[in-house]
């Protein structure tokens, strides 16, 4: 039924025709409720012959949309900008009517400027008449004018889900809308709501002062909002007093539900009620129950809450929440840089084995003696070991800087938040890995010949690994391809480029010697891997390196 609305709401919504207006007169005397009067007018869109989809519409991609009413942040932590980020970081679209601009930081509230009603009008019309969202979510309405605004907007041009956050006051205690809005509230809002989230002292608010102390009070209250016309109500317990976990309770009509968090400890809760209506309207737009949307959007608060625990914006002591945390992970990581390819070293299960070392062992060796990229090529660990080794390393390189790379396993890649992958030309394809890894991660192709080059190009590799260059027995049935196959393969490509197979000691020098610019370096196993000091034999390789930079400058 959702994705059927959604699909009907968001083809030719405001093509005139002339039995709505008649279903959408609120004068008309059958219809009791605003839900109801709703159904009534998807259900005339649905046999409006005028809302299929022309064959132009089919090809258009729909994206989920929610429309937020509510004030600007200039700390950007809540209101307007955090329902954006909320959005954006869930794969929803966010258009914007602004209510008030807000001046605030991390300290409190300065100032507050209401935009007059017939603009925020005006911003409705603009949004509703043209791009017809599936949800819309209000925060900071801050004058009765405008709650009433937006209630005819929205019988206007009704839309699948309304979320309702009444925002009322700040966590720093300023009044961003006064208790003269509680009765539109009350009166007109809340009655046309699918889902109202007061937090405690605006549940308290709604029912005329009531205190809220316990989780009991919080299930009263729920019940009692129920009862002003919202389908179902969340009351947040951010700040009930004394508690060790988050504890929200949901009231749907017919159950309660509670829904508990652990509490994080941090200073940055700043933006917290708008960041979970605004997850509920973003899961509700792309088809959720209301149910697991509120499920989904307490989890991703909690997640967020904890990532942010310790970001240090500002000098006050509510600080803001970092929304787009999945992102964040891959863009401030340090740009992969063709250089680290100098001095590769490549983890073999079995010659860790053979002497006696961890895989954490290894790395640590291979990094104190200066190799300059890891990866950890495990064929004969169980998944569980291998992720917690690939976690395990990760920590070590970062603390040098060194970039860890995973072979061929991009579950293990993902899961540990590796710095990318290395795959061979077996493997899952470089598109396919590039498109699940992002934009940031560092992906590595095998290839032999130009044409294999040519496709690591095509497929968004960030460089080639060319060879055996010698035979190996790190390898079976993997032919040589010879300094001049490496030539050929370097010349072929802008890429840069990792030589190995075989590589050691005696014949780095002739790799390098090579001379062409983007052979950047040797990938090694058995020389650095297959001996009993690992980090000797890596420093002594990493001076044979540098000696024929030396020799080619
Ligand atoms: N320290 C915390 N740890 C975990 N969850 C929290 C914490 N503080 C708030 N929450 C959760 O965040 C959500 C928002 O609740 P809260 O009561 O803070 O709303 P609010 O007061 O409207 O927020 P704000 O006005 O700061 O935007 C709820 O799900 C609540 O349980
Ligand atoms: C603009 C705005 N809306 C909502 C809140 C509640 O967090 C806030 N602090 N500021
Ligand atoms: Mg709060």
């Amino acid at each position: 039924m959702a994705h059927l609305c959604s699909q009907v709401l968001s083809t030719s919504f405001f093509t005139p025709k002339p039995q709505i207006p008649v279903l959408l007169s609120p004068g008309v005397a059958c219809i009791k409720s605003f839900h109801q009067y709703r159904f009534l007018h998807i259900k005339a869109m649905q046999e409006d012959k005028f809302s299929t989809p022309t064959s132009c519409d089919e090809s258009k991609v729909r994206v989920p949309h929610v429309l937020t009413v509510a004030g600007s942040d200039s700390a950007g932590g809540a209101g307007i900008q955090a329902d954006i980020k909320a959005c954006a970081a869930r794969g929803v679209y966010c258009s914007t009517v602004i209510t008030a601009v807000t001046a605030q930081n991390t300290v409190g509230v300065q100032g507050v400027n209401i935009v007059p009603e017939d603009f925020v009008a005006e911003q409705l019309r603009s949004v509703l008449s043209d791009m017809p969202p599936n949800v819309v979510k209000t925060g900071m309405l801050p004058s009765t004018g405008i709650v009433k605004t937006l209630c005819q907007s929205l019988k206007e041009f009704p839309v699948q889900a309304l979320v309702v956050d009444p925002v009322m006051v700040s966590t720093s205690g300023h009044t961003l809308a006064g208790p003269s809005i509680l009765d539109s509230f009350r009166e007109e809002l809340l009655p046309m709501a699918d889902i109202v989230t007061p937090n405690l002292k605006e549940a308290s608010a709604l029912l005329g002062g009531v205190p809220l102390e316990t989780i009991a009070d919080m299930r009263s209250a729920a019940k009692a909002i129920h009862d002003i016309g919202p389908r179902n109500v969340l009351v947040k317990g951010g700040d009930l007093p004394a508690s060790l976990d988050a504890v929200d309770v949901f009231y749907d009509g017919n159950d309660f539900y509670e829904f508990r968090s652990s509490r994080i400890m941090t200073p940055n809760t700043h933006g917290t009620g708008c960041t979970l209506a605004s997850t509920v309207a973003a899961e509700l737009a792309k088809g959720s129950q209301m149910l697991s949307a509120v499920k989904v959007a307490k989890r991703y608060v909690e997640a967020v809450l904890s990532y942010s625990k310790n970001i240090a914006i500002g000098g006050g002591c509510q600080g803001p929440m970092d929304h787009l945390l999945k992102l964040k992970s891959n863009v401030q990581r340090r740009p992969f840089d063709p250089c680290d390819l100098f001095l590769y070293a490549v983890t073999d299960s079995r010659m860790n084995k053979k002497w006696g070392r961890s895989i954490i062992g290894a790395v640590k060796a291979a990094i104190e003696g200066g190799a300059s990229i890891i990866q950890l090529r495990e064929k004969e660990v169980e998944t569980g070991d291998f992720l917690e080794a690939a976690k395990a390393c990760l920590k070590i390189c970062r603390v040098h800087g060194v970039p860890l790379l995973i072979n061929d396993r991009i579950d293990v890649a993902l899961a540990s938040d590796a710095d990318g992958i290395h795959i061979g030309q077996s493997d899952m394809p470089a598109h396919v890995a590039r498109a699940l890894l992002g934009p940031d991660k560092i992906i590595g192709v095998s290839c032999k010949t130009p044409e294999h080059a040519q496709q690591a190009w095509i497929d968004g590799a960030d460089y080639i690994g060319s060879g055996g260059v010698y035979p190996t027995n790190t390898k079976e049935n993997n032919k040589a391809i010879g300094l001049d196959g490496l030539k050929t393969v370097c010349l072929s490509s802008k890429l840069p480029v990792v030589a190995i197979g075989g590589i050691g000691m005696s014949n780095a020098q002739a790799v390098m010697r090579l001379g062409v610019p983007n052979l950047k370096g040797v990938a090694v196993v058995s020389a650095l891997f297959d001996r009993e000091c690992v980090m000797t034999e890596t420093r002594k390789l990493l001076e044979v390196l540098k000696e024929s930079t030396k020799i080619a400058n």
